[in-house]
């Protein structure tokens, strides 16, 4: 349904992306690994129309997504939970959530239900609805920014870097959260600096290297690359 068509990217006159080809499929988790810098975010972000492209395309079911403002890109039914979280530290976490309702609009019931379906997904989330954005630990501002990405009910979520910095006593909550999206039958993009990192479930590893895709392959394929290794080991 996602389909990245050789798309490159520029920034500031310096190339980031070159010739990137990538599809999602309906249900399937694909993870992006690559160690920092490699253009794991840049990608995520022309996805979501935060960035131009230079040549390529990047396509939702069939038709061009290219030019579209982030916010028509997520009523599209793309959602992204950026690595640095992004919590609106003005609102609460409730509203925080709902947010994701008034982007991409539903019936009440139904921008109700999924409320619900992000708070099912973290369960602690409903102990703290009327805190501050501004009053949150890494891994609940991590929990809020998932949540609100559900909140828009996306058939695609990206997810940048969803265990970077965090307490390791809080990564299981989100892994969890994670698997329980993945259940529910959404897909999920995924980017990870450490293929140690990456749960099992993955359908398919693409490791990005300087702006490039280097390898395509399953989990256990990407694990026991040398060249994977070496650039997502964790280590670089
Ligand atoms: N606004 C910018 N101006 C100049 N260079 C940038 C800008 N944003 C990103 N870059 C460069 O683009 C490259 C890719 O960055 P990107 O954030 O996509 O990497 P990443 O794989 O997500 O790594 P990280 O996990 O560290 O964010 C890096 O070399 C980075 O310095």
């Amino acid at each position: 349904m996602l389909s990245v068509e050789g798309l490159s990217v520029d920034i500031a006159g310096t190339s980031i992306l070159r010739d990137i080809t990538l599809d999602v499929n309906e249900g399937e988790i694909v993870c992006l690994v690559g160690r920092n810098g490699a253009g794991k975010t840049t990608l995520l972000r022309a996805i979501m129309g935060q960035l131009a492209a230079r040549a390529g395309a990047v396509k939702w079911r069939g038709a061009a997504l290219t030019g579209l403002p982030p916010h028509l890109v997520a009523r599209r039914g793309i959602g992204f939970s950026p690595e640095e979280s992004e919590v609106f530290a003005s609102l609460s976490v409730a509203q925080n959530i709902a947010f994701g309702t008034w982007t991409r609009p539903a019936p009440a019931a139904r921008a109700q239900a999924r409320v619900a379906f992000a708070y099912e997904v973290f369960p602690k989330l409903t102990t703290y609805m009327a805190r501050g954005g501004a009053e949150l630990s890494g891994g609940e501002r991590k929990m809020v920014s998932i949540a609100r990405a559900l909140a828009l009910d996306p058939e695609l979520l990206l997810l940048d870097e969803p265990f970077e910095g965090l307490s390791p006593a809080i990564i299981p909550t989100i892994a969890a959260g994670i698997a329980s999206i993945r259940a529910s039958g959404k897909a999920i993009l995924m980017a990870e600096s450490n293929v140690q990192h990456i749960p099992d479930y993955v359908s398919r590893i693409c490791v990005i290297e300087r702006g490039e895709i280097i390898f395509r392959g399953s989990l256990a394929e990407a694990r026991a690359d040398p060249l994977v290794r070496q650039v997502a080991s964790g280590l670089a």
